[in-house]
């Protein structure tokens, strides 16, 4: 089946489902007519209705299940196997594909709530995918196939880029690229408030700060250099910028960085831990 006749829906219509859509949409990987989203919140479904002209919004997971190809796990952790409990009666092994992006939830789990043979993949996308700029990875379950694999491949790339990696990086993927974008926003509204600080009016240390994080990624790519390579591009001996880079050493700025990647792992882990203790 061509991917533009696959039916995708979405169980879960949150801030993460809503970034896929509008990727999905904007990109023309598919049409408004294919997407379909079971959400629970009325307030939630008159905004999806309205923001996505054309989707299906519906009340019922199961309804959702039973009219779709692929069906995309877009709930919290916290609720997945009650939402995997209420449709495994709907789902058929040698229809559908499942995929998941919950954090912390492993395919065994998933695998073990779904019906014996469903094929399930994982996957860790972030929030960029709302401007197709998403970097997601994926890993394959018991029963995936190459051609799940390359259609969940396609699905990714509609919104962003994609890497497929064994399931035991899945903890730091997240922590990273999964949490990352909270942190780079932390840091874009500290330049702001930096600037500030200094005697820039706030507009103008919004754009200063802005333009100077894309710019700089942009340099980096654009360039191949290294991180290393672009400090030294900046930094002048008993010049300005040293004196600011010694003042990240001294705030211990990298380790910080370390650790809210290193927290945000553990926590993956927690949730993990804490669905594999309930299936005993
Ligand atoms: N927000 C992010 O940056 C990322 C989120 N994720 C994962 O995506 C999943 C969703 O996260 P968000 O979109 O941030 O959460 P969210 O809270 O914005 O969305 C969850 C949605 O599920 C709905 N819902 C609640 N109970 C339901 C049920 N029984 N059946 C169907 N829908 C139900 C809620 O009303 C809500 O709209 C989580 O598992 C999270 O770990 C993964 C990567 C990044
Ligand atoms: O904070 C969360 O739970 C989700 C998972 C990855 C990014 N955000």
């Amino acid at each position: 089946m061509a991917f533009k006749d696959i039916k995708i829906g979405f169980i879960g219509g949150g801030q993460m489902a809503a970034a896929i859509i509008k990727g999905l949409i904007e990109s023309g990987a598919t049409l408004p007519e294919n997407i379909l989203v079971s959400e629970p919140s009325s307030q939630r479904r008159k905004y999806l209705e309205e923001t996505f002209p054309g989707i299906k919004v519906l009340f019922e997971n199961c309804a959702l299940v039973k009219k779709a190809d692929l069906i995309i796990l877009a709930v919290k952790p916290q609720i997945i196997k009650e939402v995997l409990k209420e449709i495994t009666l709907c789902v058929d092994y040698s229809r559908h594909l499942i995929i998941s992006i919950a954090a912390g939830i492993p395919l065994a789990v998933l695998e073990k709530c779904l019906p014996e043979k469903t094929r399930v993949v994982r996957v860790m996308p972030n929030t960029p995918a709302l401007v197709q700029a998403g970097i997601s990875v994926f890993t394959g379950g018991r029963y995936t196939t190459s051609e799940d694999l390359t259609l969940t491949r396609k699905f990714l790339e509609a919104f962003g880029k994609a890497v497929e990696l064994p399931e035991a990086y899945f903890d730091a993927v997240t922590g990273l690229s999964g949490s990352g974008p909270a942190y780079i926003a932390t840091f874009v509204e500290a330049l702001i408030d930096a600037g500030v600080k200094v005697g820039l009016p706030r507009q103008v240390a919004e754009i200063l700060a802005q333009e100077t994080i894309l710019g700089t990624l942009k340099l980096m790519q654009g360039t191949g250099k290294n991180p290393y390579e672009i400090k030294s591009m900046v930094t002048s001996p008993g010049g300005t910028t040293i004196c600011g880079l010694k003042a990240l050493e001294e705030g211990a700025f990298r380790a910080t960085v370390m650790d809210a990647v290193e927290e945000a792992t553990n926590r993956s882990k927690e949730l993990t831990l804490l669905a594999l203790k309930e299936e005993d």
